[in-house]
């Protein structure tokens, strides 16, 4: 593959509606796409899952311009890539940014597929023609209102429901969704809002069936994890905590967790996705796909990897107009019967829409040999 260019883009958009967690609230976001344009014209696209704020980890769109602008870009331009493989290790004297380093070999990944004439999710070694959708529903005003919004989502046909949960917005909401829905798929993402000093308290958890508790611990822990694990029946899933599949071996040696959550920005990018999943498939561990509020280019990379053989929970990626008045790909994404197909197009499978990007740009910057 030959790079001629590449092109960053800084845009601007406002969700459809807040988000909250127990870290803080989304309202609209910032987001950075790197579009790496080959010498025989063709583009790949990749998006970072940063945002202005290090809340979620220490990443944060200003961080990830520097990072991509003066480090990650000059070692991706200094010599040729046969596969895109050669990424990330080609980075790995940039310590962490693994957003950063994930946008940039995603828009890599596009484009080795496009120049093969594959899909995305067939270039990754993908499956799965449809994946399955699940939503994750932020912290609320009131307890009315959150059961009013499950059973919006059930209506619309989400196969699975996850709620965000704090140490006073737990066990009483739990109580009550089980008290209207019995039966539905339903999981909780506490975000890092507990220590071990809660396990009797988390144990409450165990009563309402849920299928696994996401990242109850802090955000760099492995090792408390495992102690709480072995004192609830619940599944933990891990999503901070996990970076590498190294990480996912030790936490799975550790019994840390059951189930992992991956989600592309996290690892570094989409190799080290297929990584962990592969070890995932030889420990017996199922995954499912998180998200990060994306916009249509990140979330075309994560339909891509959902379409991955070991993906067997519903994950994180709702269609576009669950976050967007108007997405950045044509088409949008669409869900029916709680399902997206997979694009079987080249590459992501979506047209970026270049006029409303360019209308939504508040910086730009391209840079070139
Ligand atoms: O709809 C989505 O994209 C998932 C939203 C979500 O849960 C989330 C959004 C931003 C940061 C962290 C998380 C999370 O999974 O912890
Ligand atoms: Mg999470």
């Amino acid at each position: 593959m030959e790079i001629e260019r590449i092109i960053l883009r800084q845009i601007k958009m406002d969700l459809l509606t807040p988000f909250t967690t127990s870290v803080g609230t989304e309202v609209d976001k910032d987001i950075i796409l790197v579009e790496v344009v080959g010498k025989d014209g063709l583009s790949g696209w990749g998006e970072s899952v940063s945002i202005v704020q290090p809340m979620y980890n220490e990443e944060t769109v200003k961080t990830n311009w520097h990072i991509m602008t003066d480090f990650l870009i000059p070692l991706l331009l200094k010599e040729p890539i046969e596969h895109p493989d050669m990424v990330f290790p080609r980075f790995q004297y940039v310590r962490g940014n693994y957003n950063a380093k994930a946008a940039i070999e995603g828009a890599v990944w596009d484009l080795y597929a496009k120049s093969q004439n594959l899909s995305l999710s067939k270039a990754l070694g993908g499956v799965k023609d449809k994946i399955e959708v699940g939503v994750s529903v932020g912290i609320q005003h009131s307890e009315q209102q959150l059961l009013q919004q499950i059973e919006g989502y059930l209506q619309e046909g989400y196969k699975r429901i996850k709620v965000k949960i704090k140490p006073d917005w737990d066990v009483s909401i739990l109580k009550m969704i089980r008290k209207s829905f019995p039966q539905i798929p339903l999981m909780a993402d506490a975000n890092c809002a507990y220590t071990l000093d809660d396990i009797d308290h988390l144990r409450h958890l165990d009563e309402f069936n849920l299928m696994m508790i996401e990242q109850p611990l802090a955000h760099d822990d492995i090792i408390d994890h495992g102690v709480l694990q072995a004192n609830l029946e619940t599944p933990i899933c891990l999503d901070e905590s996990i970076h590498s599949a190294e990480d996912a071996r030790k936490a799975i040696e550790l019994g840390s967790c059951r189930i992992i959550n991956l989600k592309i920005g996290r690892v570094g990018g989409l190799s080290e996705s297929k990584k962990i999943h592969d070890l995932c498939v030889k420990h017996d561990i199922p995954l499912w796909c998180g998200g990060m509020l994306e916009a249509g280019i990140g979330r075309a990379h994560n339909i891509a990897i959902t379409s991955l053989s070991n993906f067997t929970i519903p994950g994180d990626t709702a269609p576009s107009a669950h976050y967007w008045k108007q997405d950045i790909i044509e088409p949008e994404v669409k869900m029916e019967n709680g399902l997206i197909a997979v694009p079987d197009g080249p590459g992501i499978g979506y047209e970026p829409n270049l006029s409303l990007i360019e209308r939504l740009t508040v910086k730009q910057s391209s840079i070139c040999l």
